[in-house]
């Protein structure tokens, strides 16, 4: 079983991250994860915090010269903005005086966490609940993508929607109507939108939406975003329906509802399919060329809980960013007083960041139920247990049904 854990504050000296249950002998390298790494700092619309950071993964054990031992990984990446929060944020007991900060800001996660945690200073709410610790997630999940794409299967992404504004024709239509050749990567997806400040695939909807972004900051206001992860290279067989702990569309949900502002997933079709007719929705089995296929990709790659072998679709919402320069209502908890919101250094849109973590975590999803089905201790030995199930499906499914 896969595991990760990720330590630290936004403003502390560093994130940390130990990542344990990988088989031994997967090449990866330092430079792999800082590209991963590299890909969730960019993004229209960031704020000033990310042209203080360049975030870089030093790998402290589990990999030797170049390839995973099957011992826990474990990684830092040193937060740059720290020198600026020696005192804040010291972990020692500091002899200056510290501002407390005491009013919340509608949205983020000031007011529960003081609540929750008896604290007396909402410094120490945003500290954790700050996406900042997503760099960890992307660092510790690089090494389940890295695994994965030995296995052909790939990860991408790309921003369908930011602040309202849809493309004019939607690309994804072609992977649900399953027209999109076999061969295709989701690489080459991410080949298209990383190239995009807002990692949309056409430069039309790019210059609309940077026009949106430029208009709510004028506003000191802020957007979400819908984007899509997806999937290529599946086998068909991962995840499993007989528990409901092991269905790879929950973990999927649950991986990626987990990040910062997260408020909505849907598998294939999602929302949509609850408005059609059954016929309508459900791909057809057909045979082509004497292989079994379907017709549409509607599911998005996963029935009863088990992949299809077609892509994996997920589509994200992503909600607006919290902190406003021009707030909302809030109160002072230490005059008990209504008062606007406080206003702090902040991005403005975030979804293309928010993208490319939660392909990471459909990476670690997968990673983790294949990782179940196939087992091994070394990738050689989890290639050959791949390998047999793969290279017999077909004949199984023929020597079980003309006996
Ligand atoms: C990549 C990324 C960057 C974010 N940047 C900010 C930010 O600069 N300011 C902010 O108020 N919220 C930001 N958020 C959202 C908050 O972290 C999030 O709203 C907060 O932790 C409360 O959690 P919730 O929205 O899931 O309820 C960001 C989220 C992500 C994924
Ligand atoms: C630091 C990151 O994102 C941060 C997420 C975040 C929040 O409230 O979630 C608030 C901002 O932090 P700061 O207050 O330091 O400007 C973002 O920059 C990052 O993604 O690496």
């Amino acid at each position: 079983m896969i595991d990760f854990v990720t330590a630290g504050e936004s403003h502390g000296k560093a994130l940390v991250t130990v990542v344990s249950g990988f088989p031994s002998n997967i090449e990866i390298s330092s430079e792999y994860i800082n590209e991963q790494l590299k890909r969730r700092q960019a993004g229209y619309g960031r704020g000033l915090r990310m042209k203080i950071e360049t975030d870089k993964a030093e790998i402290l054990s589990g990999i030797r010269h170049g390839k995973t031992l099957g011992s826990p990984i474990s990684m830092i990446i040193w937060n740059k903005d720290w020198e600026n929060w020696t005192d804040k944020m010291n972990p020692e007991p500091v002899d200056v005086p510290i501002e407390k900060i005491s009013i919340p800001r509608p949205g983020h996660a000031d007011l529960v966490g003081v609540t929750k945690y008896n604290f007396d200073d909402i410094r120490n709410s945003i500290e954790r609940s700050s996406a900042r610790e997503t760099a960890a997630r992307v660092a510790a999940c690089s090494v389940a993508r890295k695994f994965l794409s030995e296995f052909g299967i790939h990860v991408g992404s790309f921003v369908e929607s930011i602040g309202g504004i849809y493309p004019k024709e939607n690309f994804i239509d072609k992977f649900f109507a399953n027209k999109i050749n076999s061969n295709y990567s989701a690489e080459k997806l991410n080949k298209i939108s990383d190239k995009s400040p807002v990692r949309v695939l056409d430069k039309e909807h790019e210059d609309k939406i940077i026009r949106r972004i430029k208009l709510a900051k004028k506003k000191g206001d802020t957007l979400g975003g819908t984007f899509y992860v997806v999937i290529t290279g599946m086998p068909i067989g991962i995840g499993s329906f007989v528990h409901y702990d092991t269905r790879l569309e929950a973990d999927l949900a649950h991986s990626i509802m987990s990040i910062q502002a997260v408020k909505g997933v849907e598998i294939g079709r999602g929302f949509k399919m609850a408005d059609e007719y059954g016929s309508a929705v459900h791909d057809e089995i057909v045979l082509r060329k004497g292989k079994i296929s379907r017709k549409t990709n509607n599911a998005g790659g996963i029935e009863g809980g088990i992949s299809t072998g077609l892509p994996i679709i997920i589509r994200v919402a992503m909600k607006p960013i919290a902190t406003l320069m021009s707030p909302i209502g809030s109160i002072d908890l230490s005059k008990m007083k209504n008062i606007k919101a406080r206003r702090e250094r902040s991005d403005f849109v975030a979804a293309p960041a928010c993208a490319v973590i939660a392909e990471s975590m459909a990476a670690w999803s997968v990673a983790k139920l294949f990782l179940d089905k196939f087992g091994g201790d070394s990738i050689e030995e989890t290639r050959a247990n791949f390998l047999n199930y793969t290279g017999q499906l077909e004949k199984r499914l023929k020597e079980n049904f003309n006996k």
